[in-house]
């Protein structure tokens, strides 16, 4: 994809780079503006400086040493004090994609209520089951009234799917239906759709604003704080970890043994894990760990049991893969996300196999899958009040002229991001800082590392990428 199209970099004095995002005028020029009708808004008018000034721009690493250069700057959200749509004008439409997260609905009702309350705008359209309902089911219409009480919802009203991502069809129902902004709600998945769809608008040439609003429960978005949904799951993640250390405790040798979601990025479970403090081992993704031998995890167990009579292990659904059989076929979902192998069941059948052949130790373990339970139900507080903030930095966006962005906190200030700061990497959790090493002294695992990788990682001198990397998640704040 042509970058050109995507983002716009502007550098300035002493290393400032902004990596700014498109606008209308880029590509449709005299475009006509219009003041802002948040001025004229009871609510909104008696606050000073409300609107946000259009040169501010938010740093995305804010930790510098007194000659480091400025770095890479985002566009900061906001209300603007002319806006390129008249509100009679805006046809909008919101789509959610992808799997199911805590604060869909909340996201879906602020955007229709922010559009409505903030901007007058009164027609707003809801595509049915994800990127296929836009040319294969008719449209939802959504009011204040009806998405009134969605966010004590769980799953989205809107519905989802994967896969059926077909662009022409989907702009040219787009511009069948003179939609003027679209409002996508989704992943890594998701995001990369909408910066194709963002391109064919431009191609076409038509006026419409396109604004990604960045949806995991995996927290694995690059470049954001974090994702919407993760503050509920780690919450609600105690109540399954709560479980396990309740029946193991109660039993001899016994072992909760919790699954958690995690694709390729095991921050639901460090997060988990650090709030929970009953959990004696947290297998994530990046964290390689084998089973056999001295300082393996049947080891560890072991030595655990014999400690403490029973023990709670988490496991991140993409942990361990290299340890399945390669005889297991891997297959890909209709997004083509490759379908992992459950990493969770086969782990604690081989423990068990493990402990029954050793005749050692008799260990009663408890396996529970808590991961859809956790998916499925709607925002805590937290999440509710950060699922607003989106929705209206994106109409703010949107109806400034922005377009082909996605929203999302970047050290607390809200910001517009082009899309392929987004699309070409994914957030991981980093081993070598300080957040899993609180994991590893708050459990007492075994870091799991041969003596040849602890030398590697003693003797390597402290990469600078990570040291001033924002997309580390929050480790550098504390
Ligand atoms: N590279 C891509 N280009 C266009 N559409 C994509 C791409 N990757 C995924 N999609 C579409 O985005 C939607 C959601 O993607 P998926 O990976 O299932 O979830 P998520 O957005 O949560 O990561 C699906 O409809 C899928 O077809
Ligand atoms: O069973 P499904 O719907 O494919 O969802 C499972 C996947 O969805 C996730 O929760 C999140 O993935 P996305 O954010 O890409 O939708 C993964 O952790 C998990 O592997
Ligand atoms: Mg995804």
């Amino acid at each position: 994809m042509e970058n050109s199209i995507l983002q716009k970099v502007v550098k300035g004095d002493a290393g400032y780079v902004l990596e700014d995002v498109p606008h209308l005028t880029d590509y449709i020029p005299d475009l006509p503006t219009y003041p802002n009708p948040l001025r004229f808004n009871p609510a909104y008018s008696v606050v000073k400086q409300y609107f946000v000034n259009v040169d501010d721009t938010v740093a995305q690493k804010i930790v510098v040493h007194k000659d480091s250069p400025r770095g890479t700057h985002f566009r900061r959200a906001g209300p603007r004090q002319n806006v390129y749509f008249e509100s009679s004008e805006v046809h909008a439409c919101i789509v959610t994609c992808g799997g199911l997260c805590p604060g869909l609905n909340t996201v879906i009702r602020e955007i229709v209520c922010g559009l409505y309350n903030m901007y007058g705008v009164s027609k707003i359209l809801g595509i049915d089951g994800g990127y296929r309902g836009f040319y294969s089911k008719n449209t939802i219409s959504l009011t204040p009234k009806s998405v009134n009480d969605i966010h004590k919802r769980g799953g989205t009203i809107l519905g989802t799917s994967r896969g059926g991502h077909d662009t022409s069809k989907i702009v040219d129902s787009i511009q069948d239906r003179k939609i003027n902004q679209v409002y996508i709600i989704g992943g890594d998945g998701t995001q990369k759709g909408a910066a194709v769809i963002y391109k064919e608008i431009r191609r076409r040439g038509l006026k419409v604003a396109v604004a990604g609003i960045p949806k995991t429960i995996d927290n694995d978005i690059p470049v954001i704080d974090r994702s919407f949904g993760f503050d509920t799951a780690v919450e609600e993640a105690q109540r399954a970890i709560n479980a396990a250390h309740v029946e193991a405790g109660s039993i001899e040798n016994g072992i909760g043994f919790v699954k958690l979601m995690g694709r390729y990025s095991g921050f639901i479970a460090m997060h988990s894990t650090l709030a929970s403090r009953d959990v004696d081992c947290c297998l994530i993704p990046e964290s390689p760990f084998f089973l056999e031998g001295k300082g393996g995890l049947y080891e560890f167990i072991e030595k655990r049991l014999r400690e403490n009579g029973h023990m709670v292990i988490v496991i991140a659904e993409g942990a361990g893969q290299d340890l399945l059989s390669e005889s297991l076929q891997s297959q890909a979902d209709d997004s083509g996300n490759k379908l992992l192998k459950d990493a969770g069941l086969w782990l604690s059948q081989q423990i068990k196999e493990h402990f029954s052949s050793q005749h050692k130790i008799c260990v009663n373990l408890k396996y529970i899958d808590p991961t859809y339970m956790i998916r499925a139900i709607p925002g805590n507080a937290s999440d509710n009040v950060y699922c607003t903030l989106l929705a209206q930095s994106a109409i703010h966006g949107a109806m400034a002229g922005y377009t082909g962005f996605t929203v999302g906190p970047v050290n607390g200030r809200h910001a517009y991001i082009p899309f392929n700061q987004i699309n070409e990497k994914q957030k991981q959790v980093v081993i070598t800082d300080r957040m899993w090493a609180r994991l590893l002294s708050s459990t007492n695992q075994p870091s799991f590392l041969s003596p040849k990788e602890v030398t590697d990682f003693e003797n390597q001198e402290p990469s600078p990428s990570q040291l001033s990397d924002g997309e580390i998640f929050e480790d550098h704040k504390f």
